[in-house]
């Protein structure tokens, strides 16, 4: 039998007003595993994870975390689960180096306070108080706090918004470690390679419901299906191309525009209509600067899951 989840919900609800942004969502947390939780803006992610946190009180459905209820519970859950919110809650006259020295010591087995900093490089600010951090320097310090305690769940919402690369880097190392270690984590993301990269297991949400969910090679893999990408010298009309592949081959062809003059195909490709697509451009006058077969990204499936619309 599989171990029961690391974090249960059932049927969650939550509205402000009219709005209901948590829509009876179902979602399950492998324990030992990273999920990450996607979604465009407003989606409900963050609304999802305060209702774990005991955060917000949800309008309907429940919610078990490591077995027990983020309210009632409270208390006995504080030590098992970090958490990494987006706006930090970090006290702003503190010192960044304190901060983490003082969270440090509310728990019985933090890990060592010096590997941590140094680590997330918090040493170059350790004396700077947090109102005066940067962006990202001020998430390096919440996701130290988050996980200086061992937790055995791990909730980081956007944990490398506003980092730089290097930052970025040595979050990821410290998420794969903290997985090889055995913690579980839920991660809420808007980068799509951070997503594929790390995720065990992958949850698209929109409108406050899961819209898919499974490993990154699940969602990105179409039985016997291929994506092409193409680049050409100027724009191209995407519905031209699909209905002249569609005439050729008749089937479930997509043809989406990705940025600037970068296409992707989608559907039954095969020599033959690899070799369609430059006919097509041949007889519309297109020149195309690349083309190549490979699997669809996992942005590709988001963006075809959620729409191409701002929100
Ligand atoms: N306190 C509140 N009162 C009214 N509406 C709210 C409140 N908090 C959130 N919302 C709305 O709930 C919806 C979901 O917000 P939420 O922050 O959960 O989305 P999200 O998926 O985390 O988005 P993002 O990717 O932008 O962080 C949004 O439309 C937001 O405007």
């Amino acid at each position: 039998m599989p171990p029961p989840p690391a974090l249960e919900i059932r049927g969650l609800v939550k509205t402000y007003g009219e709005a209901t942004v948590v829509d009876h969502l179902d979602l399950d947390v492998a324990p030992g595993a990273v999920t990450a939780l996607l979604g465009p803006n407003g989606a409900g992610k963050t609304t999802t994870i305060e209702c774990c946190e005991g955060l917000r009180s949800p309008d309907g459905g429940s919610v078990r975390i490591l077995g027990l209820d983020p309210v009632r519970d409270a208390r006995e859950l504080r030590p098992r689960v970090g958490v990494m919110l987006q706006d930090g809650g970090l006290p702003g006259s503190a010192r960044a180096h304190d901060v983490l020295a003082h969270v440090s010591k509310m728990y019985a087995r933090p890990r060592d306070v010096a590997g941590l900093a140094e680590r997330l490089g918090i040493d170059t600010f350790a004396r700077t108080q947090v109102r005066r951090l940067s962006g990202g320097q001020r998430q390096r310090l919440a996701l130290a706090c988050a996980v200086v305690g061992r937790p055995d769940l791990v909730i980081l919402d956007e944990p490398s918004a506003g980092m730089d690369p290097q930052s970025r880097r040595a979050v990821w190392d410290l998420v794969r470690e903290l997985r090889a270690d055995g913690a579980t984590l839920l991660l809420t993301t808007h980068l799509m390679d951070e997503a594929a990269d790390l995720a065990d297991h992958v949850v698209v949400m929109d409108h406050g419901k899961v819209i898919a969910a499974g490993t990154p090679d699940e969602l990105t893999s179409v039985e016997g299906d291929s994506v092409v990408s193409i680049e050409a010298r100027g724009p191209l009309d995407p519905t031209s191309l699909r209905g002249y592949l569609h005439r050729l081959a008749p089937g479930d062809w997509a043809v989406h525009h990705v940025e600037g003059h970068r296409y992707t195909v989608t559907g039954a490709v095969n020599p033959r209509s690899l070799a369609a697509i430059g006919t097509w451009a041949a007889e519309h006058g297109v020149l195309l600067t690349s083309i190549s077969l490979g699997r669809r990204t996992l942005e590709d499936v988001f963006l075809d899951l959620t729409g191409r619309s701002l929100r």
